[in-house]
């Protein structure tokens, strides 16, 4: 069985979470009360992953409301807009909270407007399209993994299997189920047509070397963890077949923020004519800016580079820059694979607004 990042129980109304900052060395869950909780998880990193971010912050809102009396829809809808713009506040990169916060809160304005809907409906329907999301997360993935996995093997001449190199943590942990890079992985697995994947450390909260190394063990699957300056030697050396990354909010003009070291990697890419792919829901495109420029880079605090842990590894009163995303640029990248399928980067606009649902 892959392993779950969030485990939410409709009928007890009980919502809990792996805690990532305790992997690999402890599998622990934490109970998530409402959205105070759901804003600090997401905070501090305990879950992580733009998928997953959303989903946990949705289901925050369902654990606190679920119970909670209303007198009006008025009463309602002004509730549920609150806090789910406190929770957009909780991480600004990945796009995913802030779109499902927009949807949610346009269902909230229509269902309190129509009056053919009454206070009860209106929750009911609310809470309903939340819970909704982990399923419909998990069928994305996996469309992802058998979208990006023809894709890829289009790429390669015969029954050859490929090599592929990731980065930072896109399973599992990162999603509802199954992942988006690493759901391609796992289809090109199950296809049994992955001779290897090489994971990068993910400097510097390491989510590869904890949690991606961590799935790729847990699955079975061929895996060498690498340090992220490796991957120009690798790619040099080892005859890799392509990237696939995730991302936490793709422009439409197919510019890409994802985790910090993602750019660097498809510039290497581009140097070594090895096709870099990036896997990710509709969910995650922001269809709103044109370009990277307006993605915000969330700063994490200088504690994340100078400790592992409890332990400092850099010399004391060194000063740091810490930024948790970059931008790959869309004219690195060679396709963006959705559960809708496959597209260049300058596709992409037509794409949004021939595909809706
Ligand atoms: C399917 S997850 C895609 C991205 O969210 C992932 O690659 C990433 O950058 C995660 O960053 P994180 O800071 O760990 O939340």
């Amino acid at each position: 069985m892959s392993l779950r990042a969030i485990i939410y129980n409709q009928e007890t109304n009980n919502l809990e979470i792996l805690d990532q900052l305790l992997l690999p060395a402890a599998t622990k869950y934490l109970k998530v009360r409402g959205v105070e909780d759901g804003w600090k998880v997401i905070n501090k990193m305990q879950v992580r992953g733009a998928p997953a971010i959303a989903i946990v912050g949705c289901l925050s809102l369902v654990v606190e409301i679920q119970n909670e009396k209303f007198e009006s829809k008025k009463q309602l809808r002004q509730e549920v807009e609150g806090k789910l713009n406190y929770l957009v506040s909780s991480r600004p990169t990945a796009v995913n909270m802030k779109s499902a916060a927009e949807e949610l809160i346009e269902l909230a304005n229509q269902l309190s407007k129509d009056e053919a809907v009454s206070l009860e409906d209106m929750k009911t329907k609310f809470l309903t399209t939340i819970r909704q999301m982990l399923e419909k997360d998990i069928a994305d993935n996996t469309a992802i993994g058998d979208n990006g996995a023809k894709e890829i093997l289009s790429l390669v001449s015969g029954d050859s299997p490929v090599r592929i190199i990731t980065h930072c943590n896109t399973g599992s942990l990162a999603t509802a189920g199954y992942g988006t890079a690493l759901g391609v992985i796992r289809s090109l697995n199950t296809m049994k047509r992955l001779e290897h994947v090489y994971c990068t450390e993910t400097r510097p909260y390491n989510q590869g070397a904890r949690l991606t190394a961590y799935e790729l063990i847990h699955e079975k699957i061929p895996a060498t963890l690498i340090c992220d300056s490796m991957v120009a030697a690798l790619m040099k050396t080892r005859n890799i077949s392509a990237v696939v990354v995730g991302a936490d909010r793709v422009a439409a003009n197919g510019d890409t923020a994802n985790k910090i070291g993602t750019y660097q990697i498809a510039v290497v890419a581009k140097y070594h004519r090895v096709p870099f792919f990036v896997a990710a829901p509709f969910t995650s495109i922001d269809a709103k800016i044109s370009s990277g420029e307006h993605i915000v880079i969330e700063e994490r605090p200088d504690r994340e580079m100078t400790h592992v842990g409890e332990h400092r590894i850099a010399a004391k009163g060194i000063q740091c820059w810490n930024p948790a995303f970059d931008v790959t640029p869309a004219s690195l990248i060679a396709g963006i694979i959705t559960e809708k399928g496959v597209f260049k980067p300058e596709q992409l606009k037509e794409a949004l607004s021939t595909i809706t649902n």
